[in-house]
């Protein structure tokens, strides 16, 4: 069975203008398929379709089924205390398996590890089976240790996220988005476009060996770059993003 299944997929803004039609992807085992074009041609926003974070139209199945037919995780918080009955925060499960990982996370409130804690408990609650703390501390060490190997000290965790880096954020997101280990597509919208060479060429292998493990639930990876140099190293597939459509090349474009 295909991965993930793309057909006909379109989106066009709020205002009706269209970003891209026909957009056409079946994604196997293995693959990488590197997403290039220029500059506002749609490539973030089809990460996003992919990722079910945006509207769209025409069909995306993941294993043979629609993404809403994941379901969703719910948590919900009781503090009687305070006077709240119960406040329910809801996460698509799909979005665990095909997970975005986006050039720059939105200005989220809290550190690094909140936003660990947050999507570990999720993740904690599909495994389920009685655990009281939903969080484990394997949950967290994963991330860290990949986060620490590409040269992140640990106390960045504890800081804002508006207080890091560009590339302190990009290799923190993309950790997380690896070492929850749920993902079995990762979605990278130029996961490295701020880091130096050395750490990009590290954190490149260690996303490919991750790809061939058989520890990692990971199965394949749309990734949106604008270095032709990453493309050819990474790539398996090349999808061109143009004229308001895509179409694949046999090789990488120079
Ligand atoms: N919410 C939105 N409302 C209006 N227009 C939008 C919205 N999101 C994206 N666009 C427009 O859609 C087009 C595609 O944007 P997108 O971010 O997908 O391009 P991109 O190919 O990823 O660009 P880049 O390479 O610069 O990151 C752009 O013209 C952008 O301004």
């Amino acid at each position: 069975m295909d991965l993930l299944a793309v057909h006909d997929l379109g989106c066009t803004t709020e205002d009706g203008s269209q970003i891209f039609s026909g957009v056409e992807l079946t994604l196997h085992e293995g693959d990488v398929v590197v997403v290039q074009g220029k500059s506002g041609c749609g490539k973030t926003t089809f990460l996003k379709c992919l990722a079910h974070l945006n509207l769209y139209s025409g069909h995306i199945l993941f294993c043979g089924k629609t993404p809403k037919s994941y379901g969703t995780f719910l948590r919900l918080l009781l503090n009687l205390n305070r006077g709240i009955e119960s406040v329910t925060i809801g996460a698509p499960i799909y979005r665990t398996k095909v997970a975005y990982v986006p050039q720059r996370p939105p200005l989220l409130p809290g550190s690094p590890r909140d936003f660990l804690a947050t999507a570990s408990s999720f993740k904690a609650r599909r495994k389920g089976k009685g655990r009281k703390d939903a969080r484990s501390s394997e949950d967290f060490e994963h991330p860290l240790k990949i986060a620490s190997s590409w040269g992140i000290d640990s106390q960045l965790w504890d800081r804002e996220w508006t207080n890091l880096s560009g590339g302190e954020t990009q290799r923190i997101a993309l950790a997380i988005g690896l070492g929850l280990d749920t993902a079995e597509v990762l979605l990278l919208d130029e996961p490295t476009s701020a880091l130096d060479q050395d750490s990009c060429l590290i954190v490149e292998r260690h996303i490919l060996d991750a790809l061939n493990s058989s520890e990692n639930p990971l199965k394949a990876i749309v990734w949106i770059t604008h270095s032709p140099e990453q493309a050819s190293r990474v790539g398996t597939r090349f999808l061109q993003f143009t004229g308001g459509s895509s179409y694949e090349e046999p090789s990488p474009p120079v």
